[in-house]
């Protein structure tokens, strides 16, 4: 008998047939999968909107002053996730609350590192300062340091005492200036500069135990040079520079920043060549030993002979880690707060803060409003990854417009208007937890210093507001205040902020 399996031979014209009509029915199948499977992956490869590059210039033309205010109005127009080109860089930037979430939390590992920035490499020790580190050993035993000896709870607790006597200074400074002039009308203060002083004065102790702000022969740098270089270091992170955006082009320095940030680089290391030497001359006997506090230079030199650490601690490391560096009813409002919770006759401490919820609803609406930094600090996409529906490209130049989300009137009624309130009763809090408010940033490159910058800015906001009355002065009108911000490493107001204070509480309690 046949085996029917030897009859069916290659040469059998009626197995052909079968095989031609068998492949004629399934190659268009076939065509049409394969050309899904392309076409869906070149929608996985699409990039997030964005305006069309253009030569070299590409979208730097676009650019107004105010970078976070020019890339609110493209995002208007391209959606709150869009790609841009600065240069051959390729900028993605988050300006919802929703991609904000995706981006720091949802990806966030896939983001936690930092683009390698000029003024990162040549002020900042060759990317070794935390806030421009790349992610990896370095960074993460940086920031366990910082979360674990100079920032945590128990730290800021011992260091209260230089908080208190600063601000004590500070309101003391300012009961002297309302009373120094001879007409009735007190002189004006330049109040931002005061803060920044006070605030400066705090970190420079706490992190090399000695206050450079203020005119001392034995100092290495005067109050002018020590402001002018942590000036210099806030500010330069924040420029548009050529040579980030060509890098090849770095080398010409067409705009003289990079001649700045070695300036600067220099400077702020002499300075701390003298401070390390200071410590180590005075080995254990502390600066200030009547507190008995290691300042920040204490711990990372003993941190420095430590064999166990996974990444050893050089003396640019120690260095780089010591570069840490309108309503008149609202007033009202506050003050009774303070009144009926403090009474006048003491100042407010940074443990009443919890019973404030006005005060603490005003530094939330001050940061809504005019957060310290417009636009975190970039991030930088570790690897290819999709995020709503978009591809994002590694090594892509990541950007939340945290100035951009607080402004954002499907999240905020009124959000132009300055208005404490909506923050009483709500459960929206400041430190990364909720998306739409992220003056500090959130995830893992979270700001680390976000714990003292908030007792801080609550203490004084809330004494400043205690102890004087604000006036403006002569005939200005709070319309003329300009609250417009400058873009740069750290938001200031455009024009000085002068006002005139006038003493509320018995004036004992000024006195040193
Ligand atoms: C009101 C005060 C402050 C504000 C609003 C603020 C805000 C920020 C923001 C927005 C970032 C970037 C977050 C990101 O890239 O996602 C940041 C990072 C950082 N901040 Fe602050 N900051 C304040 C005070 C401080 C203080 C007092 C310190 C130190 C003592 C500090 C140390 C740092 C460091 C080291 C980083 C880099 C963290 C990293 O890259 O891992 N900040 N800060």
């Amino acid at each position: 008998m046949e085996d029917p399996a030897s009859s069916a031979t290659a040469d059998n014209p009626s197995n052909s047939t079968r095989s031609y009509s068998i492949l004629a029915f399934f190659l268009p199948v076939l065509l049409l999968l394969y050309y899904r499977h392309i076409f869906r992956n070149k929608i996985n490869l699409l990039p997030p909107p964005g305006p069309k590059p253009w030569h070299l210039i590409v979208n730097l033309n676009l650019i107004g002053q105010n970078l976070h205010v020019s890339l609110q109005s493209l995002s208007q127009k391209y959606g709150p996730l869009m790609q841009l080109k600065f240069g051959l860089e390729t900028v993605v930037v988050g300006s919802s609350a929703e991609v904000a979430e995706l981006l720091l939390k949802t990806y966030d590992v896939t983001f936690a590192s930092r683009p390698p920035l000029l003024a990162w490499k040549h002020a900042n020790y060759n990317y070794l300062v935390m806030p421009g580190a790349p992610y990896g050993p370095h960074w993460r035993q940086t920031r366990k340091i910082y979360m674990t000896q100079l920032l945590s709870p128990k730290s800021l607790a011992q260091f209260e005492y230089i908080r208190i006597e600063e601000r004590k200074a500070l309101l003391f400074k300012l009961y002297k200036s309302s009373t120094s002039s001879s007409s009735s009308s007190s002189t004006p203060v330049h109040l931002k500069e005061r803060l920044f002083m006070f605030n400066l004065a705090i970190m420079s102790r706490m992190l090399f135990g000695k206050r450079y702000t203020e005119e001392d022969e034995n100092n290495i740098v005067t109050p002018k040079q020590f402001t002018e270089i942590v000036d210099e270091l806030f500010l330069l992170p924040g420029v548009l520079d050529i040579g980030d955006a060509i890098p090849w082009l770095a080398f010409l320095d067409l705009q003289g920043n990079i001649k700045r940030m070695k300036a600067v680089k220099k400077k702020i290391d002499k300075f701390y060549e003298h401070v390390l030497h200071e410590h180590e001359r005075h080995g254990k006997r502390k600066l200030f030993k009547e507190h008995g506090t290691n300042d920040i230079v204490d711990v990372l030199l003993q941190l420095a002979d430590d064999p166990t650490l996974e990444v050893k601690l050089e003396r640019d490391h120690i260095k780089a880690s010591m570069q840490l560096l309108k309503n008149p009813e609202v007033i009202q409002k506050a003050t009774d707060e303070l009144d009926r919770v403090i009474g006048r006759n003491k100042w407010v401490e940074e443990k009443d803060i919890v019973n404030l919820p006005y005060i603490q609803a005003i530094v939330k609406e001050v940061m809504r409003l005019h957060p310290p930094l417009t636009l975190l600090a970039p991030h930088k996409a570790r690897e290819n990854c999709k995020v709503a529906g978009s591809n994002i490209l590694k090594n892509s130049r990541v950007i939340v417009n945290v100035w951009a989300i607080g402004r954002d009137p499907t999240l905020w009624e009124k959000p132009n208007e300055f208005c404490p309130e909506r923050f009483v009763g709500k459960e929206i809090d400041v430190v990364g937890h909720n998306f739409e408010l992220l003056p500090f940033g959130s995830g893992r490159r979270m700001c680390v210093g976000y714990a003292l910058g908030l007792k801080i800015v609550q203490s004084t906001l809330a004494n400043l507001l205690h102890g004087f009355e604000w006036k403006l002065p002569g005939d200005m009108k709070k319309e003329d205040l300009d609250m417009e911000e400058r873009f740069g490493g750290r938001t200031s107001r455009k024009n000085p902020l002068l006002v005139v204070p006038k003493p509320r509480l018995p004036l004992d309690l000024y006195s040193l």
